[in-house]
This record gives structure tokens, C-alpha cells and sequence, in this order.
């Protein structure tokens, strides 16, 4: 739809753009991203030609931008600038009306029924026909971005450029437009291409990323390729970090602050125990991944609940029960990994390690009458199905990847596992070694600070600390067990 072929650009003796060459295609929507002063505007400008170029050529629909009248450019392609021009004395329909000026015939170029209606059509769809009447002065910024919105949907353009089209919209207007337009991409088959600074809403709408640095094409392609945590980084010059967005395929990039200075030690973590709750309180909150009932999954949190319930506990919605028992208790949800177990809390095994590089807090309790053989468990009928639980958790004071947590699950499982065979705890239905039970909870939280781990499989030296406290801490949890259970 658009190409531009080796374009170069500046303002006065100063290059701006340099041997820009890219290809737009005709039904998506492609983003510019860049830093400040990369020369993103001035590359819009020379698309809709409204700048100069020093050199090379751009083509719209396969002609040459210099062959177009500006009247004919302005049926093709609509802007929407960075600065919305509202000095002018007009009413917000006049100036969504101007959008159909390319398109007014006759001696008195008035307007027709239907560009009547494209207008009505354009207000209605940015949600501007409330203040119609309005002077555009009168309006916020947000609302005037509408306006110029809808003046450019007006002229019914087979391509649409937005420099910073989110610009002044609140976070509900900023979603609602970048959905609309994905709508008109399809139902007007539209061209958008838009200036955008929010990396995110780039990632998120856009089917093609072209990244300027200093005037060059730096990369250009599909989000999943530009949002590269590396590429960004060294383009904008700032910490970032890459996500995955949790319900969409489109990755996140969040920037990382300078750390703050406060020490950050598992020394510096309470335990607090009753016959009801086990609760680790930390001073800042510790990164985790656990299969919790509360906070499963990656959180931040500083409160870690292990809630002893009556082994009789059975709730339909036990996720919501248990958020409103924390709040009854004044505990945040948002910041608390909360598990339940029927074991008694006093039995709980705990175990602490401290090794050069890092150090280790593991608790845990363990309920192994319902204890489950995982590789025997698909013999079991559902009346054989009862509840047991182990709960683990291990705070660590270091800095931990993404794949180290996972594998401190892994080595953590496995550790579980030989424990439960030392202590020779059964699967009461198929009588082979248990591994587990049947809802046992593992909880990794880490205090993200000191020195960095990349791994934490089971020969590491995380790994091993792991491994050996895992496996003393239920070994000291079973055999509390069995010896109060020796003297009743
Ligand atoms: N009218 C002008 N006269 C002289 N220099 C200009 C003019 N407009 C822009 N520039 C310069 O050209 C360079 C690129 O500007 P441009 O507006 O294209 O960047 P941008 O990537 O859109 O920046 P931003 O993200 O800040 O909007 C900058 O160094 C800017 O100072």
C-alpha cells in the first residue's frame, strides 16, 4: 500500500531520516516506535507529503507521492497530527464537516446527503455528537483528539496516519480506539499506520512494529520479533523487562526503576504460629511462584498464609471463602500467598540453610494419611479421592531467573517425593510408594536481591540446598506426626 525506497529527510542542512526504506501493507495496522527525536513524525510527514524529501521516493497504491494532486492524496490517505490544530473558531461539526472537503462537487462545493451522513457516522463512532455544537475550544484534550479523530474518519481514507493518536485519551479511550480501528481495518478495509510511544499498546494492536533510531530503520516486523528486550533496551536506552501478556499472545515490555537500597534478607522474615495459622510477614514484598489456592502462579507478595482447616472442610468456592477470611484478618489478598492444609500446624518441619551465595528458609507441613502414588493414581475411582495435603515453602535470599524458579519447583517435587519414600508413607489404595497427595502445595518466594541464580536444578548449588532441606523439613514434619500420634 505504501513504500518507501531509500528517503532521506531534514530541516535545514540537518539529515533527519537515512536511507529509510519499508513496505506497508494494505489492511493492518503497522506502529512507529522509536525514541524521542528518532524522526518518526517527520517520516509521517513525508508519507502524506506534507515534508520534503533529500532523496529517494515513496509510492502510495503503486504512484509516485509527487504524481498525486492534493486533492486526490486527501481521498486516499487522512491524518491525524500530533497537534491537533484548534485555534480556529469552529464548532465540533464544522470541523469534522472539513474532513469532506475533498469530497464536496459543484460550484458551491456544499455538501451532500451522504457526506451528511459519513459525518453523523464519523461523530458517532469517536463519540463526539454530545458536544456537536460545541466550540472546539471548549473541549478537553482528550475530547479535541476525538474530534480531529472523527474529522479524519470523515474523509473515508483508504489509509489512515496517526501521529500519537492516543495522546491525551484516558486508559477506557485508548483501548476503545485502538479497537475500533482494528474494527474498521476490517469492516472499511483500512490501512492505519500510527505513531505510538506506549510499547504496549503497540505489542497489542499492531500486526506490524517499525522501530526507528536516529533516523534509521532499526527493525521492523511482527510484534513478537520487535518486542525484544535486548533491541528496546538498546534503543531507548533504559532497564526494560519482556512479559508475556497473560491472556493474549502479544509480549509486554515494563521498564525496570534503578533498585532501591533497602537490604533485603530472609533474616528479616517472622514467623508467626497458632494452632489455626502459620504466617510468614516480610518487611518488602518477595517474588513467587506456588500452585497456592491465593496467589498461584507469579505474584509479589510479603504475606504467606498456611491456614489450618478442619480435615471435614469442604467449600464449593473455597478461592473466595479464603480471600474473605484473609480480609477478616486484615490481611491484603493481592499480597498474600494463602494455602490450607488439615495437618496440625505444630507438626511442621523447618529448615534453615545458609550458603555463601544465598540462603534458604523451608517450611513444611505434612498431612500424608491420603497420600497419592502419582504413576498409580489413574487406578483410583473417584470415591477413592480424598484430601491430603503437603505444603512446602521456600524463601530464598537471592536473584532468581524465571527458569530457576521453575526448576526449584521441580527439584523441591522431587525431594518431596524421596522423603515421603524414606518414611515409607503409602498410597492407601494401590499400596505402592506414595509421592505425594492428592492437593499438595509448593510455594518458591524469592527476596530478588544479592547474587544472581540462573538455575536451580537438582545439581546446583541452590539445587542441592533445595533438595536437602525440602527433604529434612517433611522428614521432620511426618515424624512430628507419628510420635505425637505414638503418644495419644
Ligand atoms: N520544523 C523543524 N525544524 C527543525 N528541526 C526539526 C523540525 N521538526 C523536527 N525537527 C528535528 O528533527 C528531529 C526528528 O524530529 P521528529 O519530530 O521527526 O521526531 P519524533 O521521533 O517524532 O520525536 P517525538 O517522539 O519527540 O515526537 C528532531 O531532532 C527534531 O528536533
Amino acid at each position: 500500500m505504501i513504500s518507501a525506497v531509500k528517503v532521506n529527510a531534514g530541516y535545514e542542512g540537518k539529515k533527519v531520516l537515512n536511507d529509510i526504506s519499508l513496505s506497508i501493507s494494505k489492511g493492518k495496522m503497522t506502529g512507529i516506535i522509536g525514541p524521542n527525536g528518532s524522526g518518526k513524525t517527520t517520516l509521517m510527514k513525508v508519507l502524506n507529503g506534507t515534508h520534503p524529501m533529500n532523496g529517494g521516493e515513496v509510492l502510495i497504491k503503486g504512484k509516485r507521492l509527487q504524481d498525486y494532486s492534493a486533492k486526490e492524496l486527501a481521498r486516499v490517505i487522512a491524518v491525524l497530527p500530533q497537534h491537533a490544530e484548534s485555534s480556529f473558531d469552529f464548532t465540533v461539526r464544522e470541523v469534522v464537516e472539513l474532513g469532506r472537503y475533498p469530497f464536496y462537487k459543484g460550484l458551491l462545493k456544499a455538501a451532500s446527503a451522504y457526506d451528511e451522513q459519513v459525518v453523523n457516522e464519523a461523530m458517532e463512532l469517536t463519540g463526539v455528537q454530545g458536544f456537536a455544537h460545541k466550540n472546539i475550544n471548549q473541549l478537553s484534550g482528550g475530547e479535541q483528539q476525538r474530534v480531529m479523530l472523527a474529522k479524519a474518519l470523515a474523509q473515508e481514507p483508504e489509509i489512515l496516519l496517526l501521529d500519537e493518536p492516543t495522546n491525551h485519551l484516558d486508559l477506557s479511550y485508548q483501548m476503545k480506539l485502538m479497537d475500533l480501528l482494528k474494527k474498521w481495518i476490517f469492516s472499511k478495509e483500512l490501512t492505519v499506520v500510527a505513531i505510538l510511544h506506549d510499547l504496549n499498546i503497540a505489542s497489542l494492536y499492531c500486526d506490524e512494529i517499525i522501530l526507528l533510531d536516529e533516523g534509521s530503520v532499526k527493525a521492523d516486523g511482527q510484534p513478537r520479533a520487535i518486542m525484544n528486550q535486548d533491541l528496546l533496551q538498546d534503543v531507548y536506552d533504559t532497564n526494560l523487562t519482556r512479559q508475556e501478556h497473560p491472556s493474549t499472545p502479544s509480549p509486554l515490555i515494563a521498564p525496570v526503576p534503578e533498585m532501591d537500597a533497602q537490604e533485603k534478607t530472609i533474616q528479616s522474615i517472622e514467623l508467626t504460629a497458632s494452632k489455626e495459622l502459620m504466617v510468614f510477614s516480610s518487611p518488602f514484598p518477595l517474588k513467587t511462584l506456588s500452585s497456592a489456592l491465593i496467589g498461584g502462579g507469579f505474584q509479589w507478595a510479603s504475606t504467606f498464609v498456611n491456614r489450618h482447616v478442619d480435615k471435614n472442610y469442604y467449600i464449593d468456592d473455597a478461592h473466595n471463602e479464603y480471600k474473605d477470611y484473609l480480609q477478616q484478618r486484615q490481611f491484603d489478598p493481592h499480597d498474600t500467598i494463602g494455602m490450607m492444609t488439615a495437618a496440625r500446624l505444630e507438626d511442621a518441619g523447618v529448615v534453615s540453610i545458609q550458603e555463601k551465595d544465598f540462603s534458604l528458609l523451608i517450611a513444611a507441613t505434612a498431612g500424608t494419611g491420603n497420600a497419592v502414588d502419582a504413576a498409580q493414581s489413574w487406578i483410583r475411582k473417584e470415591e477413592d479421592v480424598t484430601i491430603g495435603t503437603i505444603n512446602i515453602w521456600i524463601f530464598i535470599e537471592s536473584k532468581l531467573t524465571d527458569e530457576a524458579f521453575v526448576q526449584a519447583m521441580m527439584t523441591a517435587t522431587e525431594a518431596k517425593s524421596s522423603a515421603l519414600r524414606e518414611h515409607e508413607v503409602l498410597d492407601p489404595v494401590t499400596k505402592t510408594m506414595a509421592t505425594g497427595t492428592s492437593t499438595d502445595s509448593l510455594c518458591i518466594a524469592s527476596t530478588q536481591s544479592g547474587t544472581h541464580t540462573m538455575y536451580a536444578g537438582t545439581i546446583t548449588l541452590l539445587g542441592k540446598a533445595i533438595g536437602k532441606g525440602v527433604y529434612e523439613a517433611i522428614g521432620q514434619a511426618i515424624e512430628n506426626y507419628r510420635k505425637r500420634m505414638a503418644l495419644c
